[in-house]
């Protein structure tokens, strides 16, 4: 070896260290390969070098780092199928090509205009083309005598890349996982037919509420609502039809305490509940009034109730709850209820305060 070729065996070696230190410089995938990409295209001052990863599961190679002095269709998130271009037959075969002159050859596509020498290296790991290295350049025989620094490259940087796409569909998984969990969580809590909270929720609105009522000593105040004779709604208009009314008047009612400070959920069956911290008795039997009369005002028709109508009755209980907890307000809104429907329906009644 005399000394010219010494010196350039060097610089190739030195070139070699620096892009392997640079590439292992974090794990998030498309920065790695930017780097990598970006120090190919300043050591050997070339005009064009990509990076496409291969996604297997779609059969195709995707465009993810891009260093250009030149017009190019190919842009970051460029993708076409394994085995289309060199590109894609080095994907799909991990054959690497050295193209001293791209016109006549066989599988070349014309990407950036005037493209006259190529070079296509996979980057493999465990036997499985992970990405493609690619340059190209407008000069016939380009690359000539680079092929094997370019392989080198390849297999030096093989390793972080395969972490850095582990790492990307561990994530991936991860936010997978993290919205299925918010969809079951919210799901969990929602009534199916209504969309409004269900009775899960409530109970766990109920605990909380009286906690805070107990640390401050400041009142809450509950709701209970039922449908009246929606027994016979049913049996006059059919269950369905049954369903539809439950669903508007879940929507009336959310649509009232939609902004305050109530908060509303289906009790079960034909029964709904609202809860309030920080408001008094008083104060939730003005709401409650307009919940009854909004429900009125749908018109909804109803052969068997007196005024013609769909119509609600509810029992209001407010307060601070004793040790007893925050339950005992609920069984006093319902024993209110009971007397809202014996004093004829469609009406509000309310606990003596407590
Ligand atoms: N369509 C439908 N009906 C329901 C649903 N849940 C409960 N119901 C019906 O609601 C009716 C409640 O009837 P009751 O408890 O006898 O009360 P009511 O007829 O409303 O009479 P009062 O409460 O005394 O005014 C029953 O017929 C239940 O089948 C539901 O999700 N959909």
């Amino acid at each position: 070896m005399d000394s010219g070729e010494q010196g350039q065996a060097r610089r190739q070696l030195e070139t070699l260290g620096r892009i392997a230190s640079i590439a292992g410089q974090d794990l998030a995938l498309d920065p790695l390969l930017q780097r990598v990409v970006d120090a190919l295209a300043a050591e050997f001052d070339w005009e064009f070098v990509a990076c496409a990863v291969v996604d297997h599961a779609r059969g195709e190679f995707v465009c993810r780092a891009l260093h250009s002095r030149l017009r190019s269709d190919v842009g970051i998130g460029y993708r076409r199928a394994l085995g289309s271009g060199v590109v894609g037959e080095c994907a799909a075969t991990g054959r690497s090509f050295d193209i001293e002159d791209t016109r006549g050859h066989p599988n070349f596509v014309d990407t950036l205009d005037g493209t006259r020498s190529e070079l296509c290296v996979p980057v493999l790991h465990d036997g499985r083309v992970l990405a493609v290295l690619n340059a190209e350049s407008l000069r016939v025989g380009a690359f000539r005598g680079q092929l094997t620094l370019f392989q080198t490259v390849a297999s030096l940087v093989a390793g972080v890349i395969h972490a850095a796409g582990l790492l990307e569909q561990l994530q991936l998984a991860n936010r997978q996982l993290q919205d299925a969990y918010r969809t079951l969580e919210n799901t969990s809590r929602t009534d199916a037919l209504t969309g409004i909270a269900n009775r899960r929720r409530f109970d766990y609105w109920l605990a909380e509420a009286g906690d805070a009522a107990q640390r401050s000593g400041r009142p809450m105040a509950v709701l209970l609502v039922d449908v009246d004779h929606f027994k016979d709604y049913n049996d006059s208009y059919g269950h369905p039809a049954g369903d539809a009314c439950l669903r508007r008047i879940a929507r009336c009612l959310a649509d009232v305490v939609e902004g305050s400070p109530l908060r509303l959920a289906r009790y079960g069956g034909e029964e709904f509940a609202a809860i309030a911290s920080g408001v008094d008795r008083d104060g939730m039997l003005a709401t409650a009034e307009w919940l009854r009369s909004a429900v009125e005002a749908l018109d909804i028709g109803h052969g068997g109730s007196a005024s013609g109508r769909v119509s609600i009755s509810i029992g209001v209980a407010g307060g601070v709850p004793g040790e007893d907890g925050p339950e005992r307000l609920t069984e006093a809104a319902d024993a209110a209820l009971y007397r809202a429907k014996r004093n004829g329906r469609n009406r509000v009644e309310s606990a003596p305060p407590g």
